[in-house]
């Protein structure tokens, strides 16, 4: 996927440049090399530089960058510098942990909208957010004009909620339903679909017998003894 012939996967990497940049900040860090942001991401120099290239000159070659100017810079390329409304549907399980995460507000993102189906959670509050019945979902987006969604829903009601809520002028979507949602080309999704993401990770791993692989069994016994010492 590309978005003005920028590779989205680039996209992706800058909200972990912007977030090791100010943990850095709040660190004492002012100064920064590509070498040293990326020993502490994971990915190489160059690819720093390669990313940071397609946003025009961040640095003076050879001086390192400053880190808060870039942090800013990034925020800025991603729209972060503003406060962004999000519009929850589900208030399950899931969708009352997401309404009570307070990792969003100090992020750029504000769930200003809950929308559920149960009437037990109409007209309850959380921080302030009155959960409103689905059924008026797309008019109350259209109004708060919001162009986020997050999809807390169970997967047979996944794609209604998805449709209605674009219908209301949403245009991005967080999808946590194991579900592919079918979105116009204007609409970008991203899914959480950590059931997957758990199963891709059983291939590396051997089949129970830990003296087989060489490396589950240590891993687990120094974590354990580290634990036991403090
Ligand atoms: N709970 C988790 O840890 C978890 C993790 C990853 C993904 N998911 C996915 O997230 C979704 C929600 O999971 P959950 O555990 O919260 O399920 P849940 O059954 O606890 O909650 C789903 C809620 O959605 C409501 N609902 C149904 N149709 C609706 C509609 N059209 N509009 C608004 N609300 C509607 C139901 O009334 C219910 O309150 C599922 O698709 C699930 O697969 C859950």
């Amino acid at each position: 996927m590309r978005r003005g012939g920028i590779p989205d996967i680039v996209i992706r990497r800058l909200p972990i440049y912007e977030r090791t940049l100010k943990q850095m900040l709040s660190a004492g860090v002012t100064s920064i090399s590509s070498e040293e942001l990326g020993e502490r991401i994971g990915v190489t120099a160059a690819q720093i530089r390669r990313d940071l290239s397609y946003f025009g000159k961040f640095g003076k070659q050879g001086k390192g960058y400053d880190v808060a100017r870039l942090a800013e810079e990034i925020a800025h390329i991603l729209k972060l510098d503003r406060q962004w409304d999000v519009a929850l549907a589900g208030f399950g399980h899931l969708g009352q942990a997401i309404a009570h995460y307070r990792g969003f507000e100090p992020n750029a993102f504000r769930i200003a909208a809950i929308f559920a189906r149960n009437p037990e959670h109409i007209g309850q509050q959380v921080n302030g957010t009155v959960v409103l019945d689905e059924a008026e979902l797309t008019p109350v987006i259209r109004e708060m004009g919001i162009k986020i969604g997050i999809v807390a829903v169970p997967a047979a009601a996944a794609q209604d909620v998805a449709d209605r809520m674009i219908a209301g002028g949403v245009r991005a979507i967080l999808n946590y339903a194991p579900v592919i949602l079918k979105v116009p080309e204007s609409v970008w999704v991203r899914e959480i679909d950590p059931v997957s993401a758990l199963q891709s990770l059983t291939y590396y791993l051997d089949n129970g017998d830990p003296s087989h692989d060489g490396r589950a069994a240590p891993v687990g016994e120094s974590l354990a003894t580290e634990a036991a010492g403090h």
